[in-house]
């Protein structure tokens, strides 16, 4: 089956001050993609590329098989993007406006569809844009993203300023989005709960570079915090072990459990005690093993 996506050495760089990139990985149609990252790491960055609000320095992006500018069109129109700040149209003042733009804009609109989001996050449609809360605008966002029925949906921090009524709706509804085994979903996100319930794969993008993508279950299957008796020089070297810590019982770290069980069992220190790791705690070794630490930002100078 053709990617949905495909980004291919995609660089950007603003100044001498942040560099993103190189950056590559496709997203096959039916899955949904986490994109997970420190502030300022550039995962809005990429998510304003990949809409061609944006333009990489070197590389490229193509989005069901075709490329902008050429597709632009026709790729903005079966992609639902809900950006991190939504800037609306001035001239709008209510949602009715708001409708008849996108209605006129998607020739796939659906309008019972729109209802039923609305209702879904208890938006009034007599809501005016004056003055419209944060998280309103995050929910009114979401349902004009996804009421012309997308193939790809493009989240930006989505959950940012939802009450965790408004968030456990998004949560469903983006699982009823995906029942068809054809959409996509690729969504940035700081919240690792949502990762949890939400993702199938995690890219990991770090002040600009990238990790790693990863599948989650897999992830979480062979990351694992471990425990054993006896600490040993030896264990450091072990296949997968990231960190081990403590002198009694000791507490390894390690990205490739099964290798790591094997290896400790020949050495006769079995392990004592299993726990899986967060994926918080992942992505922090994770760091640690490309050698990026919180707040060591890449210059492009
Ligand atoms: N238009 C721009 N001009 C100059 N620098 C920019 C611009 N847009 C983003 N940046 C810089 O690019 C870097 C990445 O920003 P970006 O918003 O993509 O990160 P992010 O991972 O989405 O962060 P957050 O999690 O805080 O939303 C930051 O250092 C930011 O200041």
């Amino acid at each position: 089956m053709e990617p949905v996506l495909t980004v291919s050495d995609v660089r950007k760089h603003y100044d001498n001050r942040f560099v993103l990139g190189p950056l590559n990985f496709s997203l096959e149609p039916g899955y949904i993609t986490a994109v997970v990252g420190p502030n300022g790491s550039g995962k809005s960055t990429l998510f304003r590329m990949l809409m061609s609000l944006a333009y990489p320095d070197e590389g490229s992006i193509r989005l069901f098989g075709r490329s902008y500018p050429e597709n632009g069109v026709e790729i903005k129109r079966r992609t639902g993007y809900v950006p991190e700040l939504s800037e609306w149209d001035d001239s709008w003042r209510t949602v009715k406006d708001a409708v008849r733009f996108y209605s006129h804009w998607y020739p796939n609109w659906q309008k019972d569809r729109f209802q039923e989001l609305m209702q879904l996050y208890s938006l009034d449609p007599k809501l005016r844009f004056k003055g419209m809360s944060k998280g309103v605008r995050r929910k009114l966002s979401i349902a004009l993203a996804m009421a012309h029925d997308p193939d790809l949906l493009l989240l930006d921090e989505p959950s940012s300023g939802l009450d965790p009524f408004a968030s456990r709706a998004m949560v469903e509804d983006i699982h009823r989005f995906m029942e068809s085994g054809s959409k996509s979903v690729l969504m940035a996100t700081h919240i690792m709960d949502e990762v949890k319930k939400l993702a199938d794969y995690v890219i990991f993008i770090c002040y600009g570079q990238q990790l790693g993508m990863y599948e989650k279950d897999v992830l979480l299957d062979e990351w694992k915090a471990v425990w054993v008796e006896r600490s040993s020089d030896r264990s450091k070297q072990f296949p997968g072990v990231m960190e081990s810590s403590g002198s009694g019982p000791v507490r390894i770290v390690t990205s490739s459990f099964e290798e790591t069980r094997q290896a400790l069992a020949e050495e006769g220190n079995p392990i004592i005690k299993t726990e899986s790791l967060e994926l918080d705690e992942i992505f922090y070794h994770l760091m640690n093993k490309h050698g990026v630490s919180a707040g060591k930002e890449r210059g492009a100078g």
